[in-house]
């Protein structure tokens, strides 16, 4: 199989073959490589965002909804083009062409939609003053990193995207080096659907080319999605020179299932909640929380659903559960897989697994100290914990340093709110679960994160506000 792009790096409205280390691309069923790229140079770095800088003016002052109809039209080419786009990212990431073909570049699409179609509401505010006044303008920030994880490749590259650039900001984009080819096809489609040259730009590399990024002096503003110990480091580094952040970091959710839930749909959300993705999604409900008298029924159910999941190929339309995005992944899933079975933890379905392939994975009999309850796996593992009431299951829900989300699943609307209140997560889910439609604001509280993606909210963390004071009368001074 071959996925080689015309060259490594997008910089400038053209392919340019990188100057720093090789980067082989592998496809993570078959461990195949499937295309050979290069780090972009500590230099080539400098010069996009040279470059990027130098075009942000021009894009900057079109009229916003000239630049809407760029992000709309880019819109409509994905769609055109979602057969060919998900093929490339299931060979990019592994994940199953079911979910692929639905989940991914769409969500990207829809990203590119949404903020194109609120292009033209992007004003600022008059402020009456008796004589005088005062207005805002809501201006770009200059030229944004955007740095991305390798689960959701394409989609994270469309969210910083979109809200980045309709506000009139330029983009170098740098995609997780596990997974470097949907960004370049964005920058493809972006300069077809009538981006100008410059504005959009991908370099490829590892988390030296990020740092490199993340301080380069034309950088206004930094928006990682990654892990807590990255994002403290890349947070640090962009505190250094006062830029903006955006950090969308890790997670290890609590979904709580109450006795009176419906049993299928919490089955059914608890499945999703972990293993879609292979169970490589931040915002994952790791930590199910069961009370007492659902326990045992729940479990029974979620087993008996497992055993027919389809393990496999992920180009095979049938296949729902594909590989792990690499080896070294692999590696540290089971290491934690083997931890949470040393510290006592029962397995009650799945394990190991075997190659590049781990199976749903459930624990049961985990107390909350253990390090499979405490820390992210990132891969196809829940932990299962009983509880007695809601002020118990509130209290150890939130007793983690992440904040990403959220689950609670109960007939009794007001508990449900109640609970949703009181827990500590950027987003909350109520009888549902890791739905995160564009229209409403996504991100973390505490190490979770900083900052908000998609909706309205995201144009906030995409500009600033410039205030300029009207004096209608004379100027008297004091002497
Ligand atoms: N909150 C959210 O929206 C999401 C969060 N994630 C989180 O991402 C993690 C998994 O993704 P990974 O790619 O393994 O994360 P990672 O933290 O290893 O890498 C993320 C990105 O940061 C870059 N990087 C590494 N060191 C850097 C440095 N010093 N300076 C600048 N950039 C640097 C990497 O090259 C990569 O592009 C998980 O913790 C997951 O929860 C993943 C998806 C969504």
């Amino acid at each position: 199989m071959n996925a080689q792009p015309a060259a490594s790096l997008f910089v400038g409205g053209r392919f340019v073959e990188g100057e720093g280390a090789a980067l082989p691309v592998l496809y993570p069923y078959s461990g195949e490589e499937i295309a050979s790229l290069r780090e972009a140079s500590t230099d080539q770095v400098s010069a996009t965002c040279r470059i990027a800088v130098e075009a942000q003016p021009a894009w900057a002052a079109l009229a916003p909804v000239e630049r809407g109809r760029v992000l709309l039209r880019a819109a409509a080419i994905i769609r055109e083009r979602n057969a060919e786009l998900s093929r490339l990212e299931t060979l990019d990431t592994g994940k199953p062409i079911q979910e692929t073909l639905v989940a991914d570049w769409e969500s990207g699409a829809q990203a590119l939609e949404y903020f194109g179609g609120l292009a033209a509401t992007l004003t600022g505010q008059m402020i009456p003053l008796g004589q005088d006044w005062a207005y805002t303008r809501r201006e770009p920030l200059g030229v944004c990193a955007g740095i991305g994880a390798w689960n959701y490749p394409s989609q994270i590259a469309c969210w910083k995207a979109a809200p980045a650039l309709v506000m009139g900001n330029a983009m170098v984009f740098k995609p997780s080096e596990e997974t470097p080819l949907g960004a370049l096809k964005l920058a493809e489609i972006l300069l077809e659907a009538g981006l100008p040259a410059g504005v959009f730009n991908v370099v490829q590399g590892r988390g030296q080319v990020g740092a490199a990024l993340t301080t380069d002096p034309n950088i206004a503003k930094v928006s990682l999605t990654g892990s807590v110990p990255t994002g403290r480091r890349v947070y640090a580094a962009a505190a250094e020179g006062m830029r903006h952040v955006t950090m969308e970091l890790g997670g290890k959710s609590p979904l709580i299932v109450f006795d009176d839930a419906n049993l299928e749909h919490a089955v059914s959300a608890a499945v999703l909640a972990n293993f879609y993705s292979s169970g490589q999604i931040c915002s994952n409900g790791t930590r199910v929380f069961l009370q007492e008298g659902i326990r045992e029924p729940f479990l029974d159910r979620l087993a008996e659903r497992l055993r027919h999941v389809k393990i496999g190929d992920p180009l095979d339309p049938d296949t729902q559960h594909g590989p792990i995005v690499s080896a070294a992944q692999a590696g540290k899933i089971r290491a934690m897989i083997a931890d949470g079975q040393a510290a006592g933890a029962q397995i009650l379905c799945g394990g190991p697994g075997e190659g590049a392939f781990i199976p749903p994975t459930v624990f049961v009999d985990a107390t909350d100290d253990m390090t499979i309850t405490r820390d992210e796996i990132f891969g196809p593992v829940m932990t299962t914990l009983a509880f007695y009431d809601e002020e118990e299951v509130v209290r150890r829900a939130n007793a983690t340093g992440f904040g990403l989300a959220a689950g609670v699943f109960t007939q009794d609307l007001t508990r449900a709110h109640r609970v949703a209140a009181g827990l500590e997560a950027g987003t909350c889910w109520i009888n549902t679960y890791n739905l995160t439609p564009v229209e409403m604001p996504f991100g973390g509280v505490k190490m979770s994160g900083i900052g908000r993606e998609n909706s309205a909210a995201a144009i906030e963390h995409y500009s600033q506000v410039k205030s300029v004071y009207v004096g209608m009368g004379g100027v008297e001074a004091p002497y």
